[in-house]
């Protein structure tokens, strides 16, 4: 049986038809510079990177010395066809997801007692938000434009999903399930998402919370590691690929939280130590490792939608040797994200935020597996670091070592499902012995908050296997001065604004901070058009 591509669309006249990709998308402006050229393919660009080197001078004072490197960037210009697998795709995220995307490309709408409703992406950083281009030279305003055309990006209409998961429910039943999504909008997407099934995938019970064993009954023989389940997964990709005929497949995990793994010197803690590890079955090696190694060996980015270490050593070192990307950890969707954006003002603010308190209850599966201690350890390690980088970088509120107290609470709650309510409190010192409290009150509809997210993963990390760097040469008859283009090194730390724990290549700073997160992002992407970093100076505005 042909694997779970995507299923034909049941056309107006009951027919069936496979979907057609929507017309790329006509590029919405160009750069008009000596250090930008087009070609039918590619935008090269060279490209200016500004920094500031800090050093100390021997009375100890700072020293700033502006430094400046050339780059070349190459961007593929097509936009390639490109399937998405899900692991955990029966899961409250991946049926959302899923239908929130067909309903998107058939453009539907839906009563509620509301009224009627209209497809949309709301939520999605590159489909629901825009970013400055530049100044309009005639009138001085600001030109915005959608943060999904400032590069040659793919559109979530065209993705060809599919994807894994332990339980065999097709994808209508488990959109029941989830009771995530209006009947009027279901039975609307219903009988697609009913030629959905998700491929049998590896469980090994020890990693997720107990109570997740009633729905395994889709599931592939053993429960540990080993080499038929890297080989399984590689094919199922390879078959998913060439059915659909796709450019590209990314996996991504948003199945359920596993316990972190002990790390292990000669087990994880380098990649062949890793494949070594899985050959033999080695029982610290979890399934989503597996399903990262899998991914990494078939050429797939593979993004950590959960806050779990998939990503040990080995893994890490494994994507680098074989140059795929990887990228994690854990969904930055609706309390956190939250957090990290009041903490960034707080902080910056100049408030010395002593104490964060932040609870939680919600009644879906995701809560129910949460409501195991080991998988909740994760999900409090992803959500308490989130304000690290924020804290050290103040050292006027905060001495060497000195952080607010926080403390992390999640309930599992069945009655509310998947709208969980998160109740967060905030106090901070003020001026002269005062103090600011901020109570926050925050039903989060965790899977609506989470699917616009696993687009904007999949969207960045496609975008990026289509841009490469090197350091300018100017061209020279000793055409060996010309470098060959790069990868962006395989841990994708451009994804951040959307992960609470945000996987950075080895040595190199987590930042959490919101704001940084997206100009980061944004200013990258207008690196590889040879645009300017967006400094919001205007100095045309001040200096006339
Ligand atoms: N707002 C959010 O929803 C949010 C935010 C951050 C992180 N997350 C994380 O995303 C993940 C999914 O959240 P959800 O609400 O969809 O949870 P869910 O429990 O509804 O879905 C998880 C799915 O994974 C499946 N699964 C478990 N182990 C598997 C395996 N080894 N292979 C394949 N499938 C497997 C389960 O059967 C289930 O269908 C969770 O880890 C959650 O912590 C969610
Ligand atoms: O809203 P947020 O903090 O980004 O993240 C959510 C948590 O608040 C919730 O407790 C958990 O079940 C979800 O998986 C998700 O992690």
């Amino acid at each position: 049986m042909a694997p779970h591509a995507e299923s034909p669309q049941p056309a107006s006249n009951g027919t069936t038809a496979f979907f057609a990709p929507a017309p790329a998308q006509a590029e919405l402006f160009t750069v008009n510079s000596p250090n930008v050229a087009y070609t039918d393919n590619e935008i090269l660009s060279k490209y200016t990177y500004r920094t500031t080197d800090i050093t100390k001078s021997d009375d100890g004072k700072l020293v700033a010395t502006p430094r400046q490197t050339l780059y070349d960037f190459k961007v593929e210009r097509k936009v390639p066809k490109v399937g998405v697998m899900l692991v955990g795709w029966g899961g409250n995220n991946g049926s959302t997801v899923t239908a929130g995307i067909l309903a998107n490309r058939r453009g539907l709408k839906w009563d509620t007692r509301e009224g009627e409703h209209e497809s949309n992406y709301y939520g999605s950083l590159m489909m629901a938000s825009t970013v400055k281009l530049g100044i309009d030279s005639k009138t001085g305003n600001e030109i915005n434009i959608p943060f999904h055309q400032l590069l040659p990006m793919a559109h979530p209409n065209d993705f060809v999903l599919g994807g894994w998961d332990i339980s065999g429910l097709n994808m209508a039943e488990s959109m029941d399930r989830a009771q995530v999504l209006e009947p009027t909008l279901k039975n609307q997407v219903r009988k697609e998402m009913a030629n959905m099934k998700p491929l049998p995938s590896i469980y090994y019970p020890d990693f997720i919370a107990a109570n997740q064993t009633d729905r395994a009954d889709n599931l592939l023989a053993g429960d540990k590691a080993c080499d038929a389940h890297v080989e399984q997964i590689r094919t199922d990709i390879r078959n998913f690929k060439s059915v659909n005929g796709l450019d590209k497949v990314i996996v991504l995990w948003t199945a359920n939280t596993e316990r972190f793994a002990d790390i292990i010197e000669g087990v994880n803690d380098t990649a062949a130590n890793l494949l070594q590890a899985i050959k033999n079955g080695h029982e610290e090696v979890s399934p989503s490792t597996v399903f990262a190694v899998a991914s990494i060996l078939e050429g797939a980015p593979f993004i950590n939608g959960s806050p779990q270490n998939t990503f040990v050593p080995g893994a890490i070192e494994l994507a680098d040797q074989h140059k795929a990307y990887i990228g994690g950890d854990d969904f930055k969707s609706g309390q956190t994200k939250m957090k990290s954006a009041l903490v960034d003002f707080l902080i910056n603010a100049g408030i010395k935020l002593t104490s964060i308190a932040s609870y939680n209850h919600l009644g879906n599966n995701d809560g129910k597996n949460l409501s195991s201690q080991r998988q909740f350890r994760s999900k409090e390690i992803s959500k308490s670091n989130v304000v690290d980088d924020m804290v050290a970088a103040n050292t006027q509120l905060y001495k060497e070592g000195e952080h607010p107290d926080h403390c992390v609470v999640i309930k599992y709650m069945p009655a509310v499902g998947d709208n969980k309510r998160a109740l967060d409190e905030y106090y901070a010192e003020i001026f002269m012995g005062g103090h600011q409290t901020i109570s926050i009150f925050n039903v989060c509809e965790d899977s609506l908050l989470a699917s616009p997210l696993i687009i904007d993963l999949v969207l960045v990390t496609e975008m990026m296997t289509r841009v490469q760097w090197r350091e300018h040469a100017e061209a020279t008859e000793n055409q060996a001065e010309v470098k060959e283009y790069n990868n962006f090194h395989s841990v994708l730390s451009v994804l951040s604004y959307m992960l609470k724990a945000p996987l950075t290549p080895p040595g190199t700073p987590v930042v959490n901070s919101l704001a940084k997160q997206r100009a980061a992002l944004t200013n990258v992407f207008r690196a590889c058009v040879g645009l300017e970093p967006e400094s919001d100076m205007t100095l045309e505005h001040k200096l006339f």
